[in-house]
């Protein structure tokens, strides 16, 4: 068991490593996510961020290193860490025959609120992400977006102190995006943390106080948005740090003129 003094730091990772057969997805993450931020993780498509995210949050067993949440240890202690954590995972599967109304109420029963509590919370959070009227439509049958709205909305429906979300933007419309930042604002104004993953570097320049570049499953930048982009923009320093820009015309058979 490990519970470290308050260190300041929502999420501490330390030495984290995950192989998947040869291939190593994380190797060797240092991350330290202030409390009270809002954190951008950021890099090229297979860096290893879901997998980094996964083990953060508790989804996957890393092979190697450490992950304290508000000082607990992930690890050695996942109910009273993942009790401070709301989870948007891309890729795990919902409960998708239930309806939106349902799922939301049921995540936060599993966390161990009262019925009524969890009946008025999801009647907020379908409110203030616009699903009222798909509140009875089962999962199963909603757009890729509003599954990422309802899935957000269980994860938030506990009230957790740090919010880790996967692409949380991905698939939704401009408006709808809008209105989850407002909403990511408030909370961060309100003292939570959270940490989303995005390939929408404006987007990431514009909402986060902080931001990491992960390629190879390694971090190769880390801090506040403005020293990690020293002076540039944020995708100029995402290239220039990644690099792979491929610069050419293409194979002959691509051309038309
Ligand atoms: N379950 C798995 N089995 C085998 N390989 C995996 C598995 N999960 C991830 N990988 C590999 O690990 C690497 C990192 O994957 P990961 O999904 O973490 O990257 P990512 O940064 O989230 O990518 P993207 O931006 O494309 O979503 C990739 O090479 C991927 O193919």
């Amino acid at each position: 068991m490990r519970v470290a003094e308050d260190d300041g730091l929502a999420i501490r990772i330390r030495g984290l490593h995950k192989r998947f057969g040869e291939k190593i997805a994380v190797d060797g993450i240092d991350l330290d996510v202030p409390s009270g931020s809002f954190y951008g993780l950021v890099g090229p498509n297979g860096a290893g961020k879901t997998t980094t995210l996964s083990m953060a949050t508790g989804l996957l067993r890393p092979d190697a290193g450490e992950v304290l949440i508000h000082g607990v240890d992930m690890w050695h202690q996942p109910l009273v860490a993942k009790a401070m954590v709301g989870v948007l995972s891309d890729g795990v599967r919902l409960f998708d025959r239930l309806t939106g109304q349902q799922l939301v109420e049921y995540a936060g029963l599993l966390s161990g609120m009262d019925r009524p509590t969890a009946q008025q919370r999801t009647a907020d959070l379908l409110q203030l992400l616009d699903l009222q009227s798909a509140g009875g439509t089962l999962v199963v049958d909603f757009s890729a977006g509003m599954t990422k709205k309802i899935a957000l909305a269980a994860a938030m429906v506990h009230a957790p102190r740090v919010l880790v979300l996967d692409e949380p933007f991905e698939s939704v419309d401009p408006v709808s995006a809008a209105n989850i930042r407002d909403i990511l604002r408030t909370y961060v104004d309100g003292g939570g943390t959270v940490v989303v993953s995005s390939h929408v570097m404006d987007l990431v320049e514009r909402m986060c106080d902080h931001v990491a570049v992960i390629t190879a499953g390694r971090v190769v930048a880390a801090g506040s948005v403005d020293d990690v982009r020293a002076g540039s923009t944020l995708e100029d320093r995402f290239v220039e740090l990644v690099g792979g820009r491929r610069v050419g015309e293409g194979p002959e058979w691509l051309r038309h003129s």
